[in-house]
């Protein structure tokens, strides 16, 4: 009925499970009071029938006047049915708390794994479509467990329960209704088939849809600027249409085998009418004993109808399974080495925060993809604190360096060293410690400006102050209503873009990198802003080494050496007089540049 590959993700949800393993053992062994309780109810009415009509009954009501029959047997059934009902709300309620027990572990393991997972991944992967991982997928698996997956399975133990009592009151008409389910099995078996790979489609257009809406609205500006309102919709109710044919391509399933076993069952009440009322007839069998099978013959469908009807949820939550399997088997590329595979000499510089700030690329060729080389062979090597400009055109890989230098994404070829040690022997934390990065867009997180500047560090608030002082960021935070305590929107989106990027080199400031990055750090700002930040970054990069990527002449001309980089190779090094002197791309580049005619 399953792939072997759904075993192995069902195996592998398991262990969420663990923690709760006494409450499911609990709602386990409930499942047989409550099949057997099921199960005596038929047996009860077919007996007072008998008794009424004074056929042959069981053993233990032989010799009973009849009231008094009748009154034993209407309490017992009143027992079976209470003693059913209160044993499964309890199983219920259990099942739904481990559900969201569950669902809530898978959430947050989800989340943390796609936060480790690499820039490479995350490149391929809309964001929309990871968001309905998270969500709708997860809430499909609790659904399942919700709307009692566990119900199903008692059915089943019912089912097992019912045949053995038929087969030993009347074993030809019980053999007879069990025969009758065979359909019904192989019907569904071939219908899951089918309608899993519909509902596949469906939870991917539902990804897309996911997908679109979180574009659109994060692009709201220019879609707005840009008039793109219309066009936009029309293609959103595109992704809409899909969706809904997706949907339409399960309902179809969903109502055939509902149908189809209702069809199957009622034939099976006929089948048993007809051959039972003849035997009636016969006297080879009592009326009492024909109502049970009645009975029965409805009640054993019970579980098949249940399943059908729980269908399309357990089947949504077979593809959620496998969604959510597929993103937990994606590797985390870029993670730490073991200690064992890590050199003395890794391992001592690892323990350590700060480091001289020596940096070398050697040999380092690298691609996005496969068949578009970006870096070739790229060696050069910074000594500590020295202040490197790096120059190039539009896409020649400058911002590449600076990620390939973080880590976040890995080279093909070649090694990336820090002090002396390769960066993929160094613990990734002590690494990104070491590293200062302020990014051409800056990202603030929503919460206060304290929090943005502190992240991961352990700072007082008099320390912050102070260090905000020292940077020359009070006029900024005069500015904002509540200082270090404004709110920031999602994204700093109610500050300006040179507020940010302000916020963002205080926040790599405070931590004290042995290596500074930039990347285009004062492009944003009015030139008294940038005066009052240029002093400050001066004195923040006193005795520390810097990569600066910067298109303005003044800031390359300050540096120690330039970098010329252009379609991801190095073609010129030197200060800028030299470089100057040379008369090569560089000098053509400052050359424009100081007749206002380009930028670097
Ligand atoms: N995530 C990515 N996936 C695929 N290609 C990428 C990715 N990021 C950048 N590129 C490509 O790599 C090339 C180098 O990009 P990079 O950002 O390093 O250039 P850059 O020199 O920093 O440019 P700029 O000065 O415009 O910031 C570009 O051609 C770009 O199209």
């Amino acid at each position: 009925m399953m792939a072997g590959l759904d075993r192995q993700r069902l195996a592998r949800l398991l262990p969420y499970l663990g923690r709760d393993r006494r409450r499911l053992g609990l709602t386990l062994l409930l499942l047989i009071p409550v099949a057997f309780a099921a199960a005596v109810q038929p047996l009860l009415v077919g007996q007072a029938i008998a008794v009424l009509r004074r056929e042959p009954t069981l053993g233990w009501l032989d010799g009973m006047a009849v009231p008094e029959a009748l009154r034993l047997l209407v309490l017992l059934l009143l027992g079976a049915v209470m003693l059913r009902l209160g044993l499964q709300g309890i199983q219920t309620f259990n099942v739904q708390a481990v559900g969201q027990r569950l669902t809530a572990r898978i959430r947050d393991d989800l989340f943390a794994h796609a936060m480790a997972l690499s820039l490479r991944f995350h490149d391929r992967t809309p964001v929309g479509k990871l968001l309905t991982r998270l969500t709708s997928d997860v809430d499909a698996l609790a659904e399942v467990f919700g709307s009692g997956a566990v119900g199903v399975l008692a059915d089943l133990v019912t089912l097992l329960v019912i045949a053995v009592t038929m087969i030993s009151i009347e074993w030809r008409l019980g053999l007879l209704l069990l025969v009758s389910q065979v359909p019904v099995v192989l019907g569904i078996l071939w219908l899951q088939g089918r309608f899993r790979k519909a509902n596949y489609r469906v939870r991917e257009e539902l990804s897309q849809l996911n997908a679109d809406l979180q574009e659109n609205l994060q692009g709201l500006e220019v879609v707005q600027m840009f008039r793109r309102e219309a066009t936009n919709s029309a293609r959103f109710s595109q992704v809409t249409a899909a969706y809904r044919e997706a949907v339409n391509g399960t309902i179809l399933f969903d109502s055939a085998i509902s149908a189809f076993i209702e069809w199957v069952a009622l034939t099976a009440v006929a089948v048993v009418l007809a051959l039972g009322g003849w035997m009636v007839l016969g006297s080879a069998m009592g009326l009492g004993t024909l109502t049970t099978f009645i009975l029965y013959s409805q009640r054993l469908f019970d579980p098949l109808r249940q399943l059908a009807e729980r269908f399309t949820q357990i089947q949504g939550g077979l593809t959620a399974v496998e969604r959510i399997g597929e993103l937990l088997e994606q590797p985390i590329e870029i993670a730490d080495l073991p200690a064992s595979e890590r050199s003395a000499a890794a391992i001592q510089s690892g323990s350590k925060r700060a480091s001289a700030g020596e940096v070398i690329f050697d040999n380092v060729s690298f691609a996005y993809r496969e068949d578009d080389p970006i870096l070739t062979d790229l060696s050069f090597r910074i000594a500590p604190g020295e202040h490197v400009a790096l120059v190039g055109p539009t896409g020649s890989g400058k911002t590449t360096v600076i990620r390939l230098l973080c880590r976040l994404y890995e080279p093909q070829r070649g090694r990336i060293l820090l002090d002396g040690i390769d960066i993929r022997q160094l613990p990734i934390p002590t690494l990104r410690q070491r590293l200062g990065v302020v990014l051409q867009d800056t990202f603030l997180f929503s919460g206060n400006v304290a929090d943005n500047l502190r992240l991961d560090a352990p700072i007082s608030s008099e320390a912050l102050h102070q260090i905000c002082a020292e940077l020359g960021l009070e006029p900024l935070l005069r500015r904002l209503p509540d200082g270090l305590a404004t709110e920031l929107r999602e994204r700093g989106g109610n500050l300006s873009s040179g507020e940010r990027q302000l916020l963002s080199v205080a926040r790599v400031a405070i931590r004290d990198p042995s290596v500074l990055v930039m990347d285009e750090a004062t492009a944003f700002m009015d030139p008294s802003t940038e005066a009052t930040l240029q002093r400050d970054l001066s004195r923040l990069l006193q005795q520390r080494t810097a990569i600066v990527i910067a298109h303005r002449l003044a800031t390359v001309e300050a540096a120690d050496r330039i970098l010329v980089l252009r379609k991801g190779h190095l073609i010129e090094q030197g200060s800028h007089s030299d470089l100057r002197l040379a008369g090569g791309v560089y000098a053509q580049l400052a050359d424009l540049q100081e007749r206002g005619l380009a930028a670097l």
